[in-house]
């Protein structure tokens, strides 16, 4: 369960990007944040994952709250939360396999049960076979499929996507979809930034609308609800 309490984000220049948000996302819910340019869907979603701190309020995850969490603590609190990115953000010097055991590395796994884990997310994710390959050899629909292979090896109860879909062509954009789908019907909680308005007029979840640092909308199965 992701809870935000009268949660308030003023950075140091001055721009508010949130401006009192009070919501609930129960485990396991697929929840889509959307909103024009510079309405505030980063923030918020960078405050679920203590790469923003709010100015006011709480942010608890699993009730853990993150206003109260220290600096050395993060780290912790990352492993159990999974992050997709726009640009991918893969290691370039590292191939497909070791990129996606990096993430386990580091909190010193066997080699065995890495590999087995592994070896699990590339199936998943349909990368067995390039493991081996580097960043610069895969398309950009493949990049973002071994992100989300490093983003659920830790098995995280939550993964968060920041436009995952941005840098994709649309038919690539669907295949990503439908792996988040998967990860989402094993019970992982998915809050995913978009502008993609098919998508989300297509594969309908929950739509949560910010504008101007507020939630304007909230509906289960709602649509895009605004010109892109
Ligand atoms: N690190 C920062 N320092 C100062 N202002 C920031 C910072 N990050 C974001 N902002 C400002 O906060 C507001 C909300 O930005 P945010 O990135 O959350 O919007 P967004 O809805 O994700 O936009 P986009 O769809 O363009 O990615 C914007 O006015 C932005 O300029």
């Amino acid at each position: 369960m992701i809870v935000m309490e009268d949660v308030y984000k003023k950075y140091s220049n001055g721009v508010v990007a949130s401006n009192g948000i009070n919501v609930e996302i129960p485990t396991g819910e697929f929840v889509y944040v959307v909103g024009p340019s510079g309405a505030g869907k980063s923030t918020f979603i960078k405050m679920m994952y203590c790469e923003e701190r709010p100015t006011k309020g709480n942010v608890i995850i699993d009730g853990v709250n993150l206003s109260k969490l220290k600096k050395r603590e993060i780290p912790l609190l990352r492993r159990k939360i999974g992050v997709v990115f726009q640009d991918f953000k893969l290691l370039p010097k590292l191939n497909v396999f070791e990129n996606v055991a990096f993430a386990l590395e580091v909190i010193e796994e066997s080699p065995s049960q890495i590999r087995k884990k592994v070896n699990e997310v590339l199936q998943l994710v349909g990368l067995t076979a390039k493991a081996r390959m580097f960043p610069h050899e895969l398309s950009g629909g493949e990049q973002q499929r071994v992100s989300i292979a490093r983003s659920i090896v830790n098995m995280p109860k939550v993964v968060i996507a920041d436009e995952p879909t941005g840098n994709l062509d649309p038919e690539t954009s669907w295949e990503i979809m439908n792996i988040f789908e998967r990860i989402n019907k094993r019970g992982t909680t998915i809050v995913m930034a978009t502008h993609n308005k098919e998508i989300v007029n297509t594969i309908r979840h929950r739509v949560i609308a910010i504008e101007g640092g507020l939630i304007t909308k909230d509906e289960y199965g709602g649509d895009y609800g605004y010109e892109a």
